[in-house]
């Protein structure tokens, strides 16, 4: 896998775009490289961040024996005298004589010396109050170390946290867990022709990308505050220079929309190069999104910080998301390089020539097929928000009916496209 970089005052013209394909490894392979810091965090903060330290249980699991009914725990054959009671959470006695038992709730520790326990609703009272029953065959108390051993692994280091594993964690008695910090992002939007507010005209568009893609980053992960949201930065070299400086301050990845070609006012690649940022990638052989870019930036602290140029076009944008961001986060975090999922197309999906193209689809979950959207200009969000994600359809290739493809996912949340 190459992962050298070039300087980025060589300027675009100077690199031939990389291959969709290596351009995501490499920048996995850079991310993966400046893997961001584990820090310690409470159980209850950590959904949605990656385990830095394999899960290992803190005792066996279950740690004592536990009944799983409510009933009688018995020793020997019955009838059996009765001599006390165990609830859940207390400590029993031991059984020390045959013939005898105690009133057991589920959950309660099993006392030792037990033979067998005898559910309640098989069990009857004889006439001077013992308890007398047949005991199923099978056991009826879940075993010491049944579901683990103690110090077991039980998840690797990178696996991401969920609420399922946050429960698994509090079950093995742990309070906190060493986690990578997620990563900071900012985001600044270049371009003088944009609206804030209102209804575009008289040549200016709204500004689509600076409420959107912080909302896209949250969802692979990363941290930003309103602070990190700035634009429209003025459309000079000076300005684009001192909002890169001013967002590397604290961000991990900055990404930028627009700018990224070679117009009268497209600064990105002269800031980049005053900055003494390498380009990791600078222009993809991908349709949309061609002109989209990693570079690395290493502060005088000596930290790897990244600049993500997404192009200005709206859908190209967030082609550069999906294929660059969103890797390059997998690996700043310690996950294990993304598998994308693959579909069965349903209609025909045309090839860009010596591209890969990146077409956005409707996944049918049921039929398992994928199906082209209207409306996918790379200046539109039309098919974009009636979307599942974009298949990819390789270089030199078309996409003929029950062919089987990759796609890349948006990062949507369960309900989202269910209409
Ligand atoms: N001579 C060439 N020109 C262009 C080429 C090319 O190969 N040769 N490629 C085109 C492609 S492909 C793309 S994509 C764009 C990328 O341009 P930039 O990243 O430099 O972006 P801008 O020029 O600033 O803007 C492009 C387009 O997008 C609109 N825009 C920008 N920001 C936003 C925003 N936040 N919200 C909504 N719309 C936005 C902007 O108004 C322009 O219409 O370059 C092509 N040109
Ligand atoms: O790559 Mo541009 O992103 O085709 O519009």
């Amino acid at each position: 896998m190459r992962t050298e970089t070039a300087p980025a005052t060589e300027g675009a013209a100077a690199s031939l775009p990389a291959g969709w394909e290596e351009a995501r490894s490499r920048v996995y392979a850079v991310g993966l490289a400046a893997a961001l810091p584990a820090v310690e965090r409470p159980l209850a903060d950590i959904d949605g961040y990656t385990l830095a330290e394999p899960l290992t249980t803190r005792t066996d699991l279950p740690a004592f024996p536990t009944s799983s009914v409510d009933g009688w725990a018995v020793r020997g054959t019955g009838p059996w005298r009765v001599v006390g009671r165990v609830l859940a959470g207390g400590t029993p006695a031991p059984l020390t004589e045959d013939g005898t038992t105690v009133e057991i709730a589920t959950g309660a520790m099993v006392p030792s010396g037990t033979t067998a326990v005898l559910r309640v609703e098989e069990s009857t009272r004889t006439a001077d109050g013992s308890v007398d029953g047949v005991p199923r065959s099978g056991p009826e108390w879940r075993r010491p170390g049944e579901e683990a051993a103690a110090g077991e692994e039980l998840l690797p280091a990178g696996t991401p946290v969920d609420p399922a594993v946050i429960g698994l964690a509090a079950s093995c008695g742990h309070d906190t867990l060493r986690v990578r910090r997620q990563p900071r992002a900012a985001l600044l939007v270049f371009g003088d022709e944009l609206l804030t507010a209102g209804p575009p005209a008289a040549g200016r568009v709204r500004d689509a990308l600076g409420p959107t893609v912080p909302s896209w980053l949250r969802r692979y992960g990363c941290q930003l505050r309103p602070a990190d949201v700035v634009g429209p930065v003025a459309d000079t070299l000076t300005d684009h220079v001192a909002a890169l400086r001013t967002a590397l301050t604290h961000a991990d990845l900055v990404c930028t929309t627009g700018g990224t070609m070679h117009g009268p006012v497209d600064h990105l690649h002269p800031a980049l190069a005053e900055l003494g940022a390498d380009y990791v990638v600078n222009t993809v052989a991908v349709r949309p999104g061609f002109p989209m870019l990693l570079a690395r930036v290493v502060g005088d602290d000596g930290r790897v910080r990244f600049v993500a140029g997404l192009p200005g076009n709206p859908q190209s944008a967030v082609v550069a998301l999906v294929s660059l961001v969103a890797p390059l986060l997998t690996g700043l975090v310690g996950r294990a390089a993304p598998v994308l999922p693959h579909v069965t197309l349903a209609e025909p999906v045309p090839g860009r020539g010596d591209h890969t193209h990146l077409a956005l689809v409707r996944l049918d979950r049921v039929a398992g097929t994928a199906r082209p959207v209207q409306h996918v200009g790379s200046a539109m969000l039309r098919g974009l928000s009636g979307a599942d994600g974009f298949a990819v359809i390789r270089p030199g290739s078309t996409g003929a009916v029950g062919d089987r493809v990759p796609v890349v996912p948006l990062p949507l949340l369960p309900g989202e496209r269910a209409w």
